[in-house]
């Protein structure tokens, strides 16, 4: 089997990207997070206090005839941006872009942070991690490929996303039409559960290539690229009046500054990171500073390739035995 659906960003400055799924019978159509940074899937529900939904669709699984409460499991899950949210466990029929997943375990939410409750186009998240990293407790659950894997023709999925545009999140297969050349694989370490390897260098804007390891992890769920100081400060170097701002938590410059390029490595491929990508936001709306898209990871303790990057490339997430990641130009 294969599934094929749409990775829509949820406002003007891509910030998350949201796919249509469906639960249950009948089915019901929630926009869900695809984050290949954690594992738990979990959404906003019945059982979701009112005062915490503003606007976001929910799950009722008393109104899904295959609907099953996991009884005694709980979540609880605290997102490295602070974010959080906790519950309880139903499983239930889920599908994305025609891949069906029957008893696929369903967090319900009974507490989410307020920066979700503030996102009313996001319903909830599913977690494309390795299933280590589950919460669900007294047993870990799976996840969505994880279950889905035994009846894919091919056990990838991959991630098309794209800047200021809908893109596509496909399972089971590799669409030819969504790159050019060919796929460039790196080993995939999967400790501690996320998608981990290596960039092979970095180059900032027409500057020399630097070849250099840099482990970090790629995460569909992580709006920017965090990348060591020294390559960050590197990078703001070139851009007139940046200056890493405590105010800002990070590097924000003139608007109207010409940014540079930045370009990383797979192995022996290279993959050029726009400078619109990197002119993130205004840090409000009438202000002329802008907030880079390209960050420190130094408080992180991890480095982040997530949405800034990956939508530079068709990414190749393969679940095969020892799994790897695969970059193809776009
Ligand atoms: C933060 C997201 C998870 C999330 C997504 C969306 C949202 C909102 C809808 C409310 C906008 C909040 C949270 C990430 N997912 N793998 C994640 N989950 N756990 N660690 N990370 C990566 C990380 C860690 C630390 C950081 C960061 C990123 O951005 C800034 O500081």
């Amino acid at each position: 089997d294969t599934g094929s659906a749409a990775a829509v960003p949820i406002n003007e400055v891509d910030i998350a990207y949201v796919t249509p799924v469906t639960v249950g019978t009948p089915p019901q159509t929630l926009m869900l997070d695809l984050d290949t940074g954690s594992s738990d899937l979990w959404v906003f529900s019945s059982l979701t206090p009112s005062s915490q939904v503003r606007g976001q669709e929910i799950y009722s699984p008393a109104k899904s005839s295959t609907s099953k409460l996991l009884s005694g499991h709980t979540w609880s899950i605290r997102y490295g941006d602070g974010s959080g949210s906790r519950g309880t466990v139903y499983t239930d029929n889920f599908t994305i872009g025609g891949l069906e997943v029957e008893s696929q375990a369903v967090q319900t939410a009974q507490e989410v942070s307020s920066s979700f409750t503030q996102e009313q186009s996001l319903d909830g998240l599913v977690g494309l991690g390795f299933s280590t990293l589950n919460t669900v407790r007294p047993s870990s659950q799976l996840t969505f490929f994880d279950n889905a894997r035994p009846k894919l023709d091919e056990e990838v999925f991959t991630a098309d996303l794209k800047y200021h545009a809908t893109g596509s999140y496909d399972f089971g297969f590799i669409d030819r039409a969504k790159y050019t050349g060919n796929i460039t694989y790196t080993p995939v370490q999967q400790s501690p559960g996320y998608w981990t390897h290596s960039l092979s260098g970095y180059a900032v804007g027409s500057g020399a290539f630097q070849s250099t390891q840099i482990q970090g992890i790629s995460d569909t769920g992580t709006t920017l690229l965090y990348l060591p100081t020294a390559i960050v400060t590197a990078y703001y170097r070139q851009v007139q009046g940046a200056q890493n701002s405590q105010y800002y938590g990070g590097y924000v410059f003139p608007c109207s500054s010409t940014l540079p390029t930045f370009t990383f490595g797979i192995e022996g491929a290279r993959f050029t990171i726009p400078a619109s990508y990197i002119n993130y936001t205004r840090i409000s709306p009438t202000s002329s500073t802008c907030y880079g898209g390209l960050q420190s990871s130094s408080g992180l303790g991890i480095n982040i390739f997530g949405d800034v990057a990956l939508k530079a490339a068709f990414v190749v997430f393969s679940g095969t035995n020892p799994p790897r990641i695969g970059f193809g130009t776009k």
